[in-house]
């Protein structure tokens, strides 16, 4: 038995059929020919194995010359990348004993023919005008161009208004942080932003791969729209180390559901920061985050600081002599750290009396 189809390998075979590329422009054009085509991708041995009958072409891919052979009965073998014509009318015979729940000799063909060769079998249904992309044992109807950006524009609209309270709730965070009164719960809070604009994102990345060429502006927007996101996160699992000291990551909430995402109590725990108790449990931050903010103050010597003085509000405590105290901090950098920590607790004060 196959394995399950991942994601990736999905995405590789989706790519191959998107607009734009010789492949799909030939399956349009069998489309708007009103013909159907059951194409298998790939001339292994396996595939052999499953066919009689047909003829050697052996040429290069061209979408004219797929249109004119769809035109004949049987099935048209391709090579693994597409880039050839390999044989057509060819009939395929596959084990009887793969489960398909299809209807329609072409469709039942066509998974049974994926799970036995592993390779991916197109089915084009001339009646239905959809194309089937069957690969192991998973079946995926392609969907029409205009639903997919349909589809893509909403994510990136639904992206945009996340960045917009993403940047709301780290402003909020910082003024906590600097007052020194965070909880749980607003690590949570900036958490899950982060993970729901990591799963629009990867929707997106989605529907972009099966756009092929039509997918370029709203893979501009979605790169606009999640840049900056991942270092965020980053400096937030740095500032906030759960209590057990075990390292927690903000991928481990990538195996909660939609629904679960949804939960503080679940996600709190999921970051290793106990159950519905601790949600206004008080927290501190290291202030990584809040020192990144420093123009011209590498993260290294944010790390050293945060080492020697323990957390932002020992740093805020700081005198000039002993900032000096750490390691490879002369006068220079001790006077651009104190200016940086100050308008950093001025902007956060200014801020909380708007
Ligand atoms: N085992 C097979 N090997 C090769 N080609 C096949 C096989 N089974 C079906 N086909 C192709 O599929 C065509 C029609 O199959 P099927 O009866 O499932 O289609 P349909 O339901 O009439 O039409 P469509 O799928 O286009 O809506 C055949 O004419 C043949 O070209």
């Amino acid at each position: 038995m196959e394995s399950p189809v991942d994601t990736e390998t999905l995405h590789r075979h989706l790519a191959m059929l998107a607009p734009g590329t010789a492949l799909r422009d030939g399956i349009d054009r069998i489309l708007s020919g009103r013909t159907g085509a059951l194409i298998v991708l790939g001339n292994t041995r396996q595939v052999e194995q499953v066919s009689t009958g047909g003829f050697q072409i052996d040429v290069p891919f061209v979408p004219t010359k797929l249109r004119e052979l769809a035109k004949m009965d049987g099935a048209i073998v391709l090579s693994g990348d597409a880039e050839r014509i390999i044989t057509a009318g060819v009939h395929l015979m596959p084990d009887a004993g793969f489960p398909t729940e299809e209807t329609g000799t072409r469709h039942r063909t066509a998974d049974r023919v994926s799970q036995q060769t592993g390779k991916p079998v197109i089915s084009v249904s001339a009646a239905l005008s959809t194309i089937t992309l069957f690969l192991r044992g998973t079946r995926r109807v392609l969907e029409r161009s205009e639903v997919l950006l349909g589809r893509a524009n909403l994510a990136v609209q639904t992206m945009e208004r996340y960045r917009t309270r993403l940047f709301e709730q780290t402003d909020r965070l910082s003024g906590l942080e600097i007052r020194d009164q965070v909880t749980v719960k607003d690590v949570v809070g900036l958490a899950q932003r982060l993970e729901m604009i990591r799963r629009l994102d990867a929707e997106t990345i989605g529907y972009v791969i099966e756009l092929g060429t039509l997918g370029r502006l709203p893979d501009l927007q979605r790169q606009e729209l999640s840049a900056g996101t991942t270092e965020i996160g980053q400096l937030l699992v740095m500032d906030y180390p759960p209590p057990g000291g075990e390292s927690p990551s903000l991928e481990s909430l990538a195996t909660l559901t939609d629904a679960e995402l949804l939960e503080p109590q679940l996600i709190a725990r999921t970051l290793g920061f106990g159950g519905n108790e601790h949600l206004d449990a008080k927290l501190r931050t290291k202030g990584h985050r809040q020192l990144a903010q420093i123009t011209r103050l590498p993260a290294a010597y944010s790390t050293r600081l945060i080492d020697h003085f323990g957390d932002l509000q020992h740093l805020f405590a700081a005198s000039i002599t002993d900032l000096l105290q750490v390691e490879g901090i002369g006068e220079n950098r001790a006077n651009l750290i104190r200016d940086g920590l100050a308008r950093i607790a001025e902007a956060s004060y200014s801020d909380a009396a708007d």
